[in-house]
């Protein structure tokens, strides 16, 4: 079972088994079928038909799909559904003691739903890809992979995983859950607010576009590409979105508040002489 001494260097093969197959996971799943990696997948909807086409074992029946032996199980739900599911997991199906992986883009929700009630002997590895089907759809070289091996006996294991993405070329980064949800707040959530924003506004192509413009466009045009059930996920299970939320509303304030004062000081007759 273990990698023998002769092929330490020899990147394991792994069975994976995913929980939730949107978009996402189908994106990830590509690159480890590629990689040579045996994917089983179980999902609430029926992916049966797309899995056939692509060589993969979908279960309907979650017990069964645990029954089907996998070293680790990638969880790839919705931020909204992650509880809902874990809680139908029936563990005692579990053929031996599994490696857990999140791929969701908060990481202290499932980090704490995910210690509450996975059984003792699992190990946790919470991950957060920074990019998706838009942004990797060239290749993950140069993208960042966040990790925090929250609960980590099977190191060789645990390390097979991260191979799968550091062998793309990602830019692998250790940080505790914690400070992703801080970071993430100010970086992702940020940008699908302001994308959600210039959507809500309708913003769209001119015929005098500036490049700033058009990077404006671009923003609104991948936020909006994205689930609302993302959006909503970022906000509600971050605890840091809300002051960033606040912190976008008193910025657009005190920058009012500079025009008019700006407005103020020409209308003075003195100053417009220049
Ligand atoms: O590239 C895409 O398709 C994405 O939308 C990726 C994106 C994002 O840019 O917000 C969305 C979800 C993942 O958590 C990571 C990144």
């Amino acid at each position: 079972m273990s990698s023998s001494s002769s092929s330490s260097s020899q990147p394991k093969t792994l069975r994976i088994g995913i929980i939730g197959f949107g978009p996402f996971a189908q994106f990830l799943a590509k690159t480890m079928m590629k990689q040579g990696h045996f994917i089983r997948v179980t999902s609430r909807s029926d992916y049966s038909e797309l899995c056939t086409n692509l060589g993969i074992l979908f279960f309907r029946d979650m017990g069964a799909f645990l029954e089907s032996d996998n070293e680790v199980i990638m969880i790839s739900t919705s931020i909204l559904s992650l509880s809902r599911v874990v809680e139908s997991i029936p563990f005692n199906c579990l053929k031996r003691p599994t490696l857990f992986v999140d791929v969701l883009s908060v990481k202290e929700h499932p980090k704490d739903v995910l210690l509450r009630i996975m059984p003792e002997e699992c190990d946790l590895l919470c991950t957060h890809p920074m990019f998706g089907p838009e942004s990797g759809k060239d290749g993950w070289t140069d993208l960042t992979f966040m990790y925090d091996m929250v609960r980590i006996r099977d190191q060789p294991l645990c390390s097979s995983f991260l191979h799968i993405f550091s062998s793309e070329g990602c830019k692998m980064l250790e940080m505790t859950c914690e400070e992703h949800d801080r970071l993430a707040a100010q970086s992702q959530f940020l940008t699908h607010t302001i994308g959600r924003i210039l959507s809500e506004m309708e913003v769209e192509p001119t015929p005098i576009d500036t490049k700033g413009f058009q990077k404006l466009v671009q923003v609104k045009e991948s936020a909006v590409k994205d689930s609302f059930d993302l959006f909503s996920g970022l906000f509600i299970h971050n605890r840091f979105a809300r002051q960033q939320m606040k912190n976008l509303e008193v910025a657009l304030e005190k920058t009012k508040e500079k025009l008019q004062e700006r407005s103020k000081e020409l209308q003075d007759p003195i100053i417009s002489k220049f």
